[in-house]
């Protein structure tokens, strides 16, 4: 296997209408003579039709994709090129939809688009992928990059006969990964020792679709390109960081997958801890790949790993509403009706280094809760000897700055600041500096998965995760789920559609810290 795209066109600033160039500079001049075939492994699931095909259409329709390009469909549901191409047109819905030009786009994209069906262990089936393959790539130098969308359990299979029977002959290979990589340090270190039975590390792409995200792409340039923020970016100014997750929906249709892992393994262990390592990290050497990861390995082996006492969990449950029945997690017919699998977790984190000594470091994810929304909060400490201190009576909570990152929906970055509101009195009054990302910047946001697929098209890594980031994660994780199964604890229940479990504000009171989603003035 070897790189022939290097560095991300869209990581180094290169405009779209330069793009055909940039493929043409760095591929080895062969762009005319060399292919692009993408395979999607599970093409007929979930995850393939909400998030990939629509990515993919989307590159497309912007040009981001080479000249030469096929897109494959692979799993057992027998389907013809036709019937895939239908599923990928009906169930379609991107940024692009209602661009102009859409349908020809489309209709062109799907001429690009074919379905082979076979079994996941079966190498004969994959040597007939081949064949279609290289039928299609036509004798031209051959990338071939495959999307591991299906479940984790086959994964190993996959590799095996994907490397063995269909990796390319003379371009590169690679391989995304999708989450969960395993359910704990063991598993974990398992499954990549198997995947690099036959694949390098350089070939791995495992994917954390948080990081792709727009908000989560700017958290570094927010913090290293801005006077006004890097020198504040440690213990000395930085009071505590919160990492929130909530969806406003359960586990619908997932919950046979969510039962095995629940909200820590799904959400906290891989989203919210990477982008804390990103927040947190020293200034890297460089924005190359290594770099930037070396660094978030390094905050995450300075961190204290969980504590049962750092940690709480709940589990929504149904209950009626405004005429309204909402279902709890133990009656989706998939969940065993006595599971203890916590959809919600608050927890508090340390990093033992100078920078954060102290620091908590708060995360909160949960399904079922009265809204969604992802989001950084940062709080600063209070100002000393503040001038204006009666003018917050005794809660000078109110009076501290908080920085907030909106990752979704609407994506914003406001500043919590403390004004004089006009007028002759002196009444102050904290308000926002807000950049609204819809009134400032006029074109759609590029879904996570558009940026990811032309990342590892690119072969650019910074935003996948190296083995070594992996085990430090699950370092910290690991010891605490063992000991919330093996003592069995239960989740305090929360009603769905609710704010989740009051166990969450006495987790976050041991610290001194409120929640600042919950209660506040942006609430
Ligand atoms: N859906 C989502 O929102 C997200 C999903 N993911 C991850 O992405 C991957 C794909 O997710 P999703 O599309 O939801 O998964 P699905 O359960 O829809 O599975 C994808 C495909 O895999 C095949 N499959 C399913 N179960 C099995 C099985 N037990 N044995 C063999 N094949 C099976 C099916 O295809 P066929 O029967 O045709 O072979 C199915 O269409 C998973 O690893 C998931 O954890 C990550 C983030 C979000
Ligand atoms: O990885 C996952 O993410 C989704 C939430 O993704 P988002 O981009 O829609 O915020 C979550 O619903 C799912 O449980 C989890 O596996």
């Amino acid at each position: 296997m070897q790189g022939g795209m290097d560095g991300n066109p869209l990581a180094k600033g290169i405009n779209p209408e330069d793009q055909e160039d940039f493929f043409i500079d760095i591929s080895d001049g062969e762009e005319a003579h060399s292919t692009l075939s993408i395979t999607v492994v599970g093409a007929s699931g979930d995850l393939a039709k909400k998030k990939i095909f629509p990515a993919l259409f989307a590159l497309y329709y912007e040009d981001w994709l080479p000249e030469n390009f096929v897109i494959f469909g692979y799993a057992r549901t027998k389907l013809t090129d036709e019937e895939l191409r239908n599923t990928i047109s009906g169930t379609l819905t991107c940024r692009i939809d209602k661009r102009a030009n859409c349908e020809d786009k489309m209709e062109q994209f799907l001429k690009r688009c074919f379905y082979h069906s076979g079994e996941y262990s079966s190498e004969e089936h994959f040597a007939e992928l081949d064949s279609k393959l290289k039928e299609k790539e036509a004798g031209k130098r051959s990338n071939r990059l495959f999307y591991l969308s299906i479940p984790p359990n086959i994964f190993v299979d996959v590799v095996r006969c994907a490397s063995r029977k269909a990796s390319s002959a003379k371009g590169w290979t690679r391989v995304i990964v999708e989450k969960p990589f395993g359910r704990d340090s063991e598993s974990s270190a398992e499954l990549t020792r198997c995947l690099k039975k036959y694949l390098t590390e350089e070939q791995i792409f495992r994917i954390d679709h948080y990081l792709g995200k727009e908000l989560v792409e700017n958290l570094s340039v927010l913090r290293f390109s801005n006077l006004v923020f890097e020198p504040l970016w440690s213990r000395n100014y930085i009071r505590n960081v919160q990492f929130i997750f909530s969806e406003d929906f359960g586990t619908e249709g997932r919950g046979g997958y969510f039962d095995n892992y629940g909200i820590i393994r799904d959400i906290m262990q891989n989203h919210l801890l990477q982008i804390l390592a990103l927040f947190a990290m020293e200034t890297p050497v460089s924005l190359d790949a290594e770099d930037i990861r070396n660094e978030k390995v390094k905050v995450l082996r300075s961190m204290k790993p969980l504590e049962l006492e750092d940690v709480i969990i709940g589990q929504y449950k149904g209950h009626n509403k405004g005429g309204r029945t909402y279902p709890g997690y133990t009656d989706d017919s998939t969940v065993p009706s006595n599971s203890i699998t916590p959809t919600f977790a608050a927890a508090a984190l340390f990093i033992n280094n100078a920078r954060w000594d102290g620091v908590p470091f708060l995360m909160k994810a949960g399904k079922a809760l009265h809204r969604k929304r992802a989001e950084i909060r940062v709080q600063f400490r209070h100002v000393p000897g503040n001038l204006y201190k009666r003018n917050f009576g005794t809660d000078l909570d109110k009076a501290t700055n908080e920085l907030v990152l909106r990752v979704q929906p609407d994506e914003a970055i406001y500043l919590k600041i403390n004004n004089k509101v006009p007028g002759l009195g002196m009444r102050l009054d904290r308000s926002d500096l807000n950049l609204l990302y819809r009134a400032r910047y006029p074109s759609e946001i590029p879904d996570a998965y558009e940026r990811l697929l032309l990342d590892a098209i690119a072969g650019e890594r910074r935003l996948f995760i190296r083995s070594d980031e992996l085990d430090a994660a699950w370092s910290l994780f690991t010891p605490l789920l063992k000991e919330l199964e093996a003592k069995k604890i239960a989740p305090e229940l929360y009603p769905y559609g609710s704010r989740g479990p009051v166990g969450a504000h006495y987790l976050a009171a041991k610290y001194n810290v409120r929640w600042g989603d919950l209660g506040g003035d942006d609430d």
